[in-house]
């Protein structure tokens, strides 16, 4: 196996100028693995604070808007990027498929299969109970299975009960894999539309786009030639540039913010 490149530290600083130049500069970043390091309990995963601080300032900086583009629903983005009220990063939720932009009140909209919904999620979680480590997570527009805590076999056996279920009964739906997760979902939004339409919005010129995941791939591959994609970590991937881990990212999104704001 060849061992992972990483961007140089030129690399890095050509993308920061490139992006701090923008005429309008949208940042789009994942959340889970990008922002936030993964961890066992969904709920409990927060944003490294220098990400934090390094987002804070950048959505406070002239001509430029911060968005979080998630797997998760919009309901759980919310709660676990500490959303506050006066808040100026939009969230797009459940891989582009639900959006909430600052100033705005209602968060979501309602799913015209939530019949089907509730059905396949009880039977999911059916099919997966005496599987230690596995579980069913709850989404808006589908259910997800968990497996992290699974060993390789048992998450294969999983797998393999879940995929027949939603190939027989829903085989419309969306399949997509992640970290220690399969998704399944009547959407067929990505986060490569939630991408667009955020940029058609706010009227970017410039997009910077980072994430951990398969599923960040629709959106990398979304991108112009005057775009700047990052990849966090390994895999594989279509982004310019990549850094190893969340801190690293957090570094260069830090110093994207001072050079937004002229520092
Ligand atoms: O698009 P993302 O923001 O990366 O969200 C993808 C999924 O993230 C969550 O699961 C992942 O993170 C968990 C917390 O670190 C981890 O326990 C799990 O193994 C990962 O798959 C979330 O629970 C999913 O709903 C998201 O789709």
């Amino acid at each position: 196996m060849s061992a992972v490149a990483y961007t140089t530290p030129d690399g890095i600083a050509e993308a920061v100028e490139r992006a701090a130049s923008a005429r309008h500069l949208l940042v789009a970043l994942d959340f889970d693995g990008t922002l936030a390091p993964l961890v066992d309990e969904p709920m409990s995963a927060r944003m490294l604070p220098a990400a934090r601080e390094a987002l804070t300032r950048l959505a406070q900086a002239p001509e430029t808007t911060v968005a979080l583009v998630s797997g998760r629903t919009l309901e759980h983005l919310a709660e676990i990027s500490e959303r506050e009220p006066d808040s100026r990063i939009h969230l797009a939720g459940s891989h582009g498929a639900e959006f909430w932009h600052p100033g705005a009140r209602a968060d979501s909209e309602s799913d015209d299969d939530a019949a089907l919904r509730d059905d396949l999620t009880a039977r999911a979680e059916q099919m997966v109970e005496g599987i230690a480590g596995a579980w069913i997570e709850h989404k808006r527009f589908g259910f997800g299975l968990h497996t992290r805590l699974a060993d390789r076999t048992s998450a294969a056996d999983a797998a393999a009960r879940i995929d027949e279920l939603v190939r027989a009964e829903a085989p419309m739906w969306r399949r997509r894999t992640g970290q220690d997760i399969l998704e399944f979902a009547s959407r067929h939004e990505g986060k490569d539309s939630a991408v667009r339409s955020l940029r058609e919005r706010v009227g970017a010129d410039v997009v910077v786009f980072a994430g951990d995941d398969v599923t960040d791939e629709d959106a990398l591959r979304s991108l112009g030639a005057g775009d700047v994609g990052i990849r966090v970590g390994g895999g594989e991937s279509v982004a310019a540039y990549r850094v190893p881990d969340a801190a690293a990212l957090a570094e260069m999104l830090g110093r994207l913010a001072e050079a937004r704001a002229g520092e």
